[in-house]
């Protein structure tokens, strides 16, 4: 018997301009346009398979080897539903006769119809705002819509966004590579509000980031229930929305085009500043930087005053999500001194961390050894932080959208159970 199974990967996304707010819980719409920019899989990324097996009795989900109850009504069965509904409406009802490997078994029923098994894996720290939800939705549409037979040119990626973003909202934006817009759209039943490639990963590939990993456990306050709340109670989200975001999604917009990275990261910080600040005009009011991230503030403030000075405008850019992460977003040519810089201040355990040797040409024990204050810039605006206060540096770039992976990747084994558990 024909076996129907499929593995993707999704990589994870990082806003320039955030997502914050709905005008729709149920159906994740929100109250602004949000664009971000796609992060390399090969470093971080969500690994799902999908299989419909007849013989299965219940849709099933794996989550970094645990089951992960897909309850009636909420995210992930409305993901796994509208996928099966989809490959209903755009294969089966339209051809009754649908190639055989898409077509029946003995009970006569059709793909759409099987219960599914679904493995899913992240290779980082999940609900830790590293954005997992993200990727982790993306790799789950992206596993059934190779199943389901749901590709291009049947099926794009943005309609496939609009069922990723039915899972969480920024998820809908890994659907593409490169740098990407989620239009908010209008229409009250959401068909409009949907994910757009603004630029491919290969229009701008020196386009680098460095996470600086401050906490990797659970957040307090989750996006979902902080957004909310923001929407309910933040007068200041009012103005962000009409007045603020419109204008800096078309100028981010441009610069990506011009390969503008001052004026990309002006806009970035801004964005990043003005997300925070409605969080702290919520009530009660959330805070999600701590003292390490405004360290990290500090720093790259300064840093771009000196870039200034020196006549090269800003280098760097930071962006923080609901968690104290930071990311610095930089171009290839400037990566390696922020590194060093970020080293100085905040000094990694030594062994541990080797995300970051690739800039420095080789392996030693101890990547402290790098750390560099570049000449005329003013030390006093941070202090020198302990071992540890930055857990984990992780240098990676501007990335591609899901990949559909070979069987032999698959996380199922053949009885359709998580490989890790058999
Ligand atoms: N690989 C995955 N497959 C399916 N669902 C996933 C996967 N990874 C994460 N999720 C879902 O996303 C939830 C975590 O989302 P949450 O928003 O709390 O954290 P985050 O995505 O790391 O942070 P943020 O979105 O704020 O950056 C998990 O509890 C799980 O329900
Ligand atoms: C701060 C953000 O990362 C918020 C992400 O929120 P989620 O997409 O996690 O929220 P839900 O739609 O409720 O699942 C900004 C962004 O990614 O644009």
């Amino acid at each position: 018997m024909s076996v129907y199974q499929a593995t993707a990967s999704a990589p994870v996304n990082i806003a320039v301009i955030k997502y914050w707010g709905k005008r729709d819980t149920k159906l994740i719409l929100p109250t602004n346009s949000s664009l971000s920019v796609t992060l390399d899989q090969d470093h971080l990324r969500s690994t799902t398979t999908s299989r419909a097996d007849p013989a299965f009795t219940q849709d099933t989900l794996w989550l970094n080897g645990k089951i992960d109850e897909i309850k009636a009504g909420g995210r992930l069965e409305t993901c796994i539903r509208e996928m099966k509904r989809l490959r209903k409406e755009i294969i089966e009802d339209k051809d009754a006769s649908a190639p055989k490997a898409n077509q029946v078994d003995l009970r006569s029923l059709q793909l759409s119809e099987y219960k599914v098994h679904i493995a899913s894996y992240n290779n980082f720290p999940t609900a830790a705002g590293l954005a997992s939800s993200a990727s982790g939705f993306a790799a789950l549409v992206s596993s059934l819509a190779q199943l389901y037979s749901l590709v291009p040119p049947l099926v794009s990626p943005s309609t496939l966004s609009l069922i990723a973003r039915q899972g969480s909202g920024s998820a809908c934006r890994s659907l593409y590579g490169g740098f990407v817009a989620w239009e908010q759209g209008v229409r009250p039943d959401g068909s409009d509000s949907l994910a757009i490639e603004v630029a491919p990963q290969a229009h701008w590939p020196e386009m680098h980031a460095l996470i600086c990993v401050v906490s990797d456990t659970k957040k307090g306050t989750s996006s979902t229930s902080g957004m909310q709340r923001t929407v309910e109670t933040s007068t200041l989200l009012q103005h962000r929305i009409k007045e603020v975001v419109p204008a800096r999604m078309a100028a981010i917009t441009t610069a990506i085009q011009q390969r503008d990275f001052d004026t990309f990261a002006r806009i970035t910080m801004a964005d990043s500043n003005s997300f925070h600040a409605v969080c702290l005009d919520t009530e009660p009011p959330i805070f999600y930087l701590n003292d390490v991230s405004r360290a990290i503030i500090s720093v790259v403030v300064e840093y771009n005053r000196l870039s200034v000075e020196r006549g090269e405008g800003y280098k760097a850019a930071y962006t923080y999500d609901a968690g104290p992460n930071a990311v610095i977003y930089a171009l290839e040519k400037d990566i390696k001194e922020i590194i060093q810089l970020v080293l100085a201040y905040f000094p990694q355990t030594a062994g541990e961390f080797k995300d970051v040797l690739g800039v420095f040409g080789g392996s030693v024990q101890d990547v402290n050894v790098h750390a560099k204050i570049p000449e005329g810039f003013n030390d006093k605006v941070a202090s020198k932080w302990e071992v540890g206060s930055v857990k984990g540096l992780i240098h990676t770039k501007v990335g591609d959208g899901p990949r559909a992976l070979a069987p032999e990747e698959a996380l199922l084994n053949a009885d359709g159970i998580p490989k890790t558990l058999a």
